[in-house]
């Protein structure tokens, strides 16, 4: 099938190159001349393990190219996904400003049909505004070529990306008419193979679906952070507690990990999308506000259990900070904890040393040239002169260090976890004191 992505960001790149293997012809439009000029010199513009391959081999067998040219692109595909960014709004809603040029362009330059496939993830009603901005372009032009508009919503996770979409848990498809659904269901038959995974309803579901599944998951998190920190009150561990409840299949053991706060560039702003949404339509989403306040003050954690320790004022403070990125295996800094952290420590007075095993040129962007902050080219050298140690992602490189040199080098022989990545018995051990979230 020829297919067209419209914008070769983080899912465009994936979906595209993911599409590719799966045997289609796939043309990746973006509009920064840059990240398509880095494509076609062989390079990858984001951090994703594997993705290199996937692209390169693809390139290589002739099925996946890159382009600027918008009239090219949308005459190539019959089906064209749009994964363009869907930032925040300054009152939380979902910008729709780029999924709404990208629909215009298809309008614009359409000669034939058209499967219109929003992937990004967009509030509920947003298919109708992107059938009427095709309409509108078509009118203007004094054609009416047929084009059907299809919700896909995209559920993989950064740094697993890849095998996420290769190998789904479900495909959501939204679409309202038998010639859009029969082509979808054609385009993903090699994911049928063992199980009912293609789930068709209608577009309002398909795009409520994709809020509600990150929702969720947000919910899942925030509920277990607040009840971490009532089991440090209460003297349990929450790990336990995770174990003791993950075992009811009706409760599952993933996304149950208490840590310092979500972040990435999906969590945060859905669930503020959702609650904007719920807002217009008169309802208030209490559980969801909740959620969002509590992820708010759990980014916070690890600075208050500092300032336990060492007082309001951090003055003549310097602190090691072991990660950066919002989740490991990726270089993405998008609201991570790292940043709310940081931020608390400056303003305290402190200073710190960073290390991240690849986010640190994300963060000399992220900060700027910052006189408080420096980075080291390894874990333990950033001890050298620290107070103590925060660990804000969880690196796998991270779990398994020399505890006597962290002794060692720590003026207060303490270690601030925030993702819980240590068995609390071998810190202890080489005589550090060690403070995770929620265990004794
Ligand atoms: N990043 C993630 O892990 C996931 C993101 N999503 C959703 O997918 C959507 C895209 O997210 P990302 O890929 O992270 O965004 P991104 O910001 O990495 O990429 C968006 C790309 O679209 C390009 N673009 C903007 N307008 C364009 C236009 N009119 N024509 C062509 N290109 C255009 C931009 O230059 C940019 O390269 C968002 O709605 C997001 O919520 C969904 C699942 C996972
Ligand atoms: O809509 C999206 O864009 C994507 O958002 C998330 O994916 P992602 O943001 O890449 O990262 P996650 O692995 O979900 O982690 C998000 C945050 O939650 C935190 N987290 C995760 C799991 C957990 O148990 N505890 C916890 O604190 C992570 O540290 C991270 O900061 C969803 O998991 C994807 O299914 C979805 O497609």
């Amino acid at each position: 099938m020829k297919i067209t992505v419209v914008g070769t960001g983080y899912v465009g790149l994936v979906s595209g190159a993911c599409l590719a293997e799966m045997g289609n012809d796939v043309l990746c439009l973006d509009l920064d001349p840059e990240k398509i000029r880095i494509l076609k010199e062989g390079g990858i513009p984001i951090h994703e393990p594997g993705l290199d391959q996937v692209v390169a081999r693809n390139v290589a067998a002739g099925r996946l190219h890159f382009t600027t040219d918008v009239q090219e692109a949308v005459q190539f595909g019959t089906i064209q996904f749009i994964a363009v960014g869907t930032p925040p709004d300054e009152d939380g809603s979902a910008d729709l400003q780029y999924v709404l040029s990208a629909a215009k362009a298809i309008g614009r330059h359409m000669t034939d049909y058209k499967v219109i496939v929003d992937k990004s993830t967009v509030p509920v009603g947003t298919a109708d505004k992107v059938k009427a901005a095709v309409r509108a372009e078509l009118d203007a032009r004094g054609e009416n070529i047929p084009y059907s508009v299809v919700s896909n919503p995209e559920f993989l996770k950064e740094g697993a990306a890849v095998d996420d979409f290769m190998r789904p848990d479900r495909i959501v498809v939204g679409a309202e008419d038998d010639q859009a659904i029969f082509l979808m269901k054609a385009l993903y038959a090699p994911f049928q193979r063992n199980h009912e995974k293609l789930l068709i309803m209608d577009l309002r579901s398909a795009e409520l679906t994709k809020y509600a599944a990150n929702a969720m998951l947000a919910t899942r998190i925030s509920f277990m952070n607040e009840l971490a920190l009532l089991a440090e009150t209460l003297g349990a561990d929450i790990e336990l507690v995770r174990h003791g409840i993950g075992s009811d299949p009706r409760i599952g053991y993933h996304f149950l990990y208490a840590g310092c706060g979500y972040g990435g560039s999906c969590f945060p702003k859905d669930v503020k999308a959702l609650i904007k949404t719920g807002a217009d339509s008169g309802h208030n989403l209490r559980v969801l506000n909740a959620v969002e306040d509590a992820n708010d003050a759990q980014k916070l954690v690890l600075v208050d259990k500092v300032v336990e320790r060492f007082g309001e004022d951090l003055s003549g403070k310097h602190f090691a900070v072991w990660g950066l990125a919002f989740k490991p295996n990726t270089d993405d800094m998008r609201e991570a904890p790292s940043r709310v952290i940081i931020a608390e420590l400056f303003r305290r007075g402190a200073t710190v040393t960073a290390y991240d095993p690849v986010a640190m040129p994300e963060a000399r962007r992220v900060f700027g040239e910052d006189a408080r902050l420096v980075y080291a080219e390894r874990p333990m050298q950033a001890l050298d002169d620290a107070d103590a140690l925060l660990i804000v992602t969880e690196w796998k490189e991270f779990r398994s260090p020399d505890f006597d040199v962290i002794k060692a080098k720590l003026k207060s022989g303490i270690i601030f976890d925030g993702r819980n990545i240590f068995d609390p018995a071998l810190p202890k051990k080489a005589g550090l004191t060690y403070l995770s979230i929620g265990r004794p």
